[in-house]
């Protein structure tokens, strides 16, 4: 048994419908076998971590479910992923669409070079939602990451003269504005301090109320503190998969322990 204090006990009604689906999912990039053979499922409003060592394919499957490898020119994928039952490869499917439903938040804060509320009303328009709707979303989409009564004063002024902390959780409003069913983080908070990690901690516990979250961390006790799933990667292999409680008290794979006991990593 693992000496983990942060995990809590999960909420044992967790949902069961599932969301994401990946069979037999393979990438590689040249001659490089990044991921291999992965099934995994992601089911609907939870939080899903996924941890392992450096270059073991975290980053890599993330972008395979809202299909940003697609712009990696040396990228081949192969295998299947599902999205609510479809297959997001499929010709019908146009990944600009799909990012609209499956919402990405990077590991640095990257707000475009505009206002607080340009930063959500931009995609808003771009994605013709009616002018008279923009105001209402761009305060409802702030209000809901908790940064409305920080910036309600100064909306017009420029989103880079915001902390990290608050550029991160302006850049979760803006996925959110887009009203998607999946946000995907890739080390949302490694740049920022503890304070400002602990908001966004918080913030992803009310949102899975209403998404289905998949966060790659390589902060243990994070995973620990926030996931209902943990899935440990090594060397482009998912080595298992479960519930958090169960992955850092007993997990079933020695390649699991011997990495959260920090034997090597
Ligand atoms: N665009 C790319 N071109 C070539 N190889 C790549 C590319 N992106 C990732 N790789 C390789 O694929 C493997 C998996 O990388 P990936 O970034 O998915 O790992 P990771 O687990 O997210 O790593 P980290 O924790 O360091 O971010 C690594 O060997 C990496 O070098």
């Amino acid at each position: 048994m693992l000496d983990f204090p942060f995990v809590k006990k999960r909420d044992p009604e967790l949902s069961n419908t599932v969301t994401v689906e990946t069979k037999k999912l393979n990438v590689h990039y040249g001659s490089s076998h990044a991921l291999k053979n992965i099934d995994l499922t992601l089911y609907e409003k939870t939080i899903t971590a996924f941890i392992g060592p450096s270059g073991c394919g975290k980053s890599t499957l993330l972008r395979c479910i809202n299909r940003m490898n697609d712009t990696i020119a040396n990228a081949k994928i192969t295998g299947d992923i599902l999205i609510d039952g479809v297959n997001i490869h499929a010709d019908t499917i146009h990944a600009t669409g799909l990012r609209k439903h499956v919402g990405m938040v990077f590991q640095k804060p990257n707000p475009f070079y505009k206002s607080i509320f340009e930063n959500i009303a931009f995609a808003l328009r771009i994605h013709q939602t009616p002018k008279k709707d923009i105001p209402v979303i761009v305060e409802d989409s702030l209000k809901r990451v908790g940064l409305w009564e920080e910036v309600k004063d100064r909306l017009h002024e420029s989103a880079l003269q915001l902390s990290g902390g608050q550029q991160q959780r302006l850049c979760i409003a803006r996925t959110i504005a887009m009203n998607p069913s999946i946000i995907l983080l890739d080390e949302p908070t490694s740049a920022l301090d503890p304070i400002s990690t602990e908001k966004i901690e918080k913030l992803l516990q009310t949102l899975k109320q209403d998404f289905t979250i998949v966060i790659v961390t390589h902060n243990m006790h994070q995973a620990a503190r926030i996931s209902d799933y943990t899935a440990y990667f090594h060397l482009g292999n998912m080595i298992e998969i479960g519930h958090t409680e169960q992955i850092f008290t007993t997990p079933a794979q020695t390649k699991t322990e011997d990495y959260l006991s920090g034997k090597f990593g």
